[in-house]
């Protein structure tokens, strides 16, 4: 089947009369033709946004929010077909893919609700008959630049704050995951959103996402991605006097405390490392162990890890899937070949050897110990399921390795010992700290971002949103 542009309220074919096919980690079975746009299908898009911005910015937030809560509704309705069709285009496995479709659902629904919230601040004045208020004002119409790895969650979680604000959007989704966005666009259609107030592009970045960063009418880009991309729409977009929010790479340490549960710290690495295939900007990918019990930590996290079964991201009995492309696959074994010269492998390293996986991208769940500091694999997100395992006298050192990094995303400790818990909430050089839990997960009303050269900009989600989206307008009303 043939999918299309969404722009100015009508599903458009792409000027260039080309599509892309997408495709299946898994088998290369075919999900669907998208456009290969052109510039010009952008700046129609841009066109739209901006016609639409006046009449959505004058509307109540709660009329806004109205729209929100139809949208969510629809997806709902329709979460088997949209987590199914994620989960074969991206590879996900079933609970993560079916989990993240109604994380979409539940990020709409929370960001309609914003509309019930206060909305800036009443600040007294030094003279007793001055009135002084703050508001907040939308930018525009918002360019959002998506990746592939988290396909309705991420566009979900830019988009709605967006509206619920009162900016008009233009989306263009990632090349290799194109089908998550268009269940959320075909649920905003069907919601009645009004013409042009939401737009979405299919096609390439260096195309279509190039052309949004440098449209002179597209107030702010909001960009999640690799480091090398975000940095290059970030000149580019200030250049051109927009406001910038990127969300990159990780590099993200767990630290394992000798006191810690064994069991339960193991599952935290392999979760944290492993699910999504590694494929998350939170992933787990260095695992520093307290000396007390790094034998037997190791031991058990090869063990688990020689056991999880790999295959179809469909059947639920799978805990990895397949990387989301060749591409991603063959980056992810050309770091492990670097592994194999710095460092020990442990276990992994390898594309499976069942013959029913030969026509997915798939790859082992690969451990390596004896990892130098200044290792590539210790230093460059791989973003695939490998961990780098590194032994700590004692938790001064596991902090100064985990912080030895020029990401600053996310860092997990597993401790019983709440002092111990409190100093590595303060130490670590992160934007998102978990005590005893993975280093991967949100919720959306949690602000999310990092430090470093994880982020730049304000903070997704949650209350912080607000603070991308909008811009503070101050009041001074005297009498009259
Ligand atoms: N931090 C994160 O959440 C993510 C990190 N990555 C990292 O990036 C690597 C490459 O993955 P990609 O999907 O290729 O990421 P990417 O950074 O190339 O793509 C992200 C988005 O930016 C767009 N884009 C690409 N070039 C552009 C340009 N010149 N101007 C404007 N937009 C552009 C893409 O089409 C996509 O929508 C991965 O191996 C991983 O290491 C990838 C996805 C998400
Ligand atoms: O950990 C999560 O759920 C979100 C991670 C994320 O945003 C990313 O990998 O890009």
């Amino acid at each position: 089947m043939r999918y299309l542009n969404y722009i100015n309220g009508q599903w458009k074919e792409p000027s260039t009369g080309e599509y892309r096919e997408n495709l299946s980690p898994h088998n290369g079975a075919k999900l669907g033709e998208f456009p290969s746009s052109a510039a010009a299908d952008l700046q129609e898009a841009a066109a739209a946004a901006k016609q639409a911005f006046p009449a959505w910015k004058k509307l109540s937030f709660q009329q806004r929010a109205a729209y929100l809560q139809k949208a969510a509704a629809i997806l709902k309705a329709n979460i088997q077909e949209v987590g199914q069709d994620l989960i074969k285009e991206e590879g996900k496995t079933f609970t993560e893919g079916m989990g993240e479709a109604n994380r979409a659902v539940s990020i709409l629904e929370y960001f309609a609700a914003e509309a019930r919230q206060p909305l800036g601040q009443v600040i007294p004045s030094a003279n007793a008959e001055t009135f002084l208020y703050t508001s907040r004002t939308p930018l525009g119409p918002v360019g959002l630049i998506t990746p592939w790895n988290f396909p309705i969650a991420i566009p979900v979680w830019k988009m709605a704050p967006a509206l619920i604000y009162g900016n008009t959007v233009v989306i263009k989704p990632a090349d290799l995951t194109p089908k998550s966005v268009y269940h959320v666009m075909k649920a905003f259609d069907e919601a009645g959103l009004p013409a042009g107030v939401v737009n979405c592009v299919f096609g390439r970045g260096s195309v279509i996402g190039n052309e949004l960063v440098k449209h002179p009418d597209i107030k702010a880009i909001s960009f999640t991605g690799s480091n090398q991309v975000g940095r290059q729409i970030q000149m580019q977009a200030i250049e051109s006097g927009k406001k910038v929010q990127m969300e990159m790479g990780g590099k993200n340490p767990l630290i394992v405390l000798a006191d810690a549960d064994l069991e339960r710290a193991v599952e935290i690495a392999v979760g944290g490392a492993f699910k999504s295939t590694g494929q998350k900007c939170t992933a787990t990918s260095r695992v520093i162990v307290e000396e007390g019990i790094y034998e037997a930590f190791r031991d058990r996290l090869v063990e688990r890890a020689k056991g999880l079964k790999i295959g179809d991201p469909l059947d639920e009995t799978n805990y990895i899937g397949p990387a989301v492309s060749k591409a991603q696959r063959d980056g992810v074994l050309e770091m492990i070949e670097v592994g194999k010269a710095e460092a020990t492998l442990l276990c992994g390293g390898e594309i499976p050897a069942e013959e029913e996986l030969q026509n997915g991208f798939y790859v082992q769940p690969t451990v390596f110990e004896n990892v130098p500091q200044d290792a590539r694999i210790a230093r460059e997100e791989i973003f695939g399921p490998v961990i780098a395992l590194f032994k700590a006298k004692d938790y001064n050192e596991a902090v100064k390795m985990a912080n030895d990094t020029e990401y600053g995303l996310s860092a997990a400790i597993c401790t019983n010992n709440l002092t111990m818990a409190h100093r590595f909430i303060e130490d670590a050089e992160v934007g998102l700290v978990h005590v005893n839990s993975e280093t991967a997960g949100t919720e959306p009303q949690l602000p999310f971002g990092g430090n470093k050269n994880s982020s730049t900009g304000s903070r997704e989600q949650g209350k912080s949103a607000i603070e991308f989206y909008t811009e503070v307008k101050t009041v001074y009303m005297d009498r009259m």
